[in-house]
C-alpha cells in the first residue's frame, strides 16, 4: 500500500448477524482516498449487508467500523457520504430538477446553494434537458443518473453505490461508468457492488470477492496473475477446447493443431467463477 494515500473507510474484522444465520463473517477492507473499490460476490453474499454497515443503516455484531475516523452512525460523518442503495428511485412526481434541489434541502444545503447545486449537478451528469420531466417518466439508465446526482448534492468525499448498473442497457451501462471514471479524478472514494467481472475491471482500482468471508482482494490484475495459472487453446477446426497449463504444453499443442486456433488467457470473470465455486463447495 502506497503510505501517501490516505485510508478513508477502515472496516476492521466485522461480524453481522441475522438472528443465528451469519451474513458477514470477520471482514476486514479499506477504501483510501480517491480509488474506487468494487465489491463482487454471488447473490447472498454479505455485499449489501455490509454495505448497508457502511452508511450506518446496520450495526455490525463485532468489530468496528470507521469512515473519516468516525461510526457511520455519527450524524457529522453523514454529510461526506453519498449513497445510492440498491434497487432505489427517484421520486415519481417531482421533477427531475426537485429531485435533486429537494435532496439538497434535507441534507441541509441552504436554498441559493440548493440551486446552484441542482444547476451544476444537471450539467454535469448530462441531465439539464431533463430537468422538467417528472422521476417516473425517466429511463431506467436516466433514472441512475438522477439517483447518482441526488447522492452528490453534498459533494460527499466517499460514495457508495449498491449495483449501479444492474438492469441497465449496455449504453446507459457506459454512461454511467463514465461518470465514476469523472467522480474518481476528482478525488472521490466510491465503493460499489457489482454482479458485472467488466465492470469491476474497467472501473475499480481493486477489488474483493466477497462470500460471507473476503475471499480474495487485490487489484483486478493482481487476483488475475494470482489465480490465472492456465491458457485455453480453441481448435476452429474441430471445435475443440484443451484447457493447458504453461506455456510449454501450449506450444505442444499448438504444433499439432491444422488450421486456425486461439489461445486464450483467463478473464477475471473465468477467475471469479472457479474461486466462487471453490469456496461454495467448502460451504
Ligand atoms: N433482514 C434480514 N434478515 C434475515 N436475513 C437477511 C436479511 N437481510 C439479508 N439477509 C440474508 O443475508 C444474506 C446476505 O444478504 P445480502 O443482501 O447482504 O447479499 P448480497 O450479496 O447483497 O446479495 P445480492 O447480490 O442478491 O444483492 C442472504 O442470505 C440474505 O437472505
Amino acid at each position: 500500500m502506497n503510505t501517501d494515500t490516505f485510508v478513508l473507510v477502515e472496516v476492521n474484522n466485522v461480524w453481522k448477524l441475522y438472528g443465528k444465520f451469519v451474513a458477514n463473517e470477520n471482514i476486514s477492507m479499506n477504501i483510501e482516498e480517491g480509488e474506487i473499490v468494487a465489491l463482487l460476490g454471488p447473490n447472498g453474499a454479505g455485499k449489501t449487508t455490509l454495505v448497508k454497515q457502511l452508511y450506518g443503516e446496520l450495526n455490525p455484531n463485532k468489530g468496528e467500523i470507521r469512515v473519516l475516523g468516525s461510526k457511520p452512525t455519527d450524524r457529522g460523518i453523514k454529510k461526506h457520504m453519498g449513497v445510492v442503495p440498491q434497487e432505489c428511485e427517484p421520486y415519481g412526481d417531482l421533477t427531475v430538477w426537485d429531485n435533486i434541489y429537494y435532496m439538497a434541502r434535507i441534507k441541509g444545503v441552504d436554498k441559493e446553494r440548493a440551486k446552484e447545486r441542482t444547476k451544476e449537478l444537471l450539467e454535469q451528469l448530462e441531465l439539464s434537458d431533463k430537468g422538467k420531466t417528472l422521476g417516473r417518466d425517466l429511463s431506467g439508465g436516466l433514472k441512475r443518473r438522477l439517483l447518482i446526482s441526488m447522492a452528490l448534492v453534498n459533494d460527499p468525499k466517499l460514495i457508495i453505490l449498491d449495483e449501479p448498473t444492474t438492469g441497465l442497457d449496455p449504453q446507459a451501462r457506459r454512461e454511467v461508468w463514465d461518470i465514476l471514471l469523472k467522480l474518481k479524478k476528482e478525488g472521490k472514494s466510491i465503493l460499489l457492488t457489482t454482479h458485472y467481472l467488466e465492470e469491476a475491471e474497467r472501473l475499480a482500482n481493486r477489488i474483493y470477492f466477497i462470500y460471507r468471508k473476503i475471499i480474495v482482494e487485490g487489484t483486478p490484475n493482481e487476483v488475475k496473475d494470482k489465480f490465472a495459472n492456465w491458457y485455453e487453446v480453441i481448435d476452429y477446426s474441430t471445435g475443440n477446447v484443451y484447457r493447458v497449463k504453461g506455456e510449454d504444453e501450449v506450444k505442444r499443442i499448438i504444433q499439432q493443431l491444422n488450421g486456425k486456433f486461439e489461445v486464450r488467457a483467463p478473464s477475471l470473470e473465468d477467475v471469479y467463477l472457479e474461486v466462487i465455486k471453490s469456496v461454495q463447495g467448502v460451504h
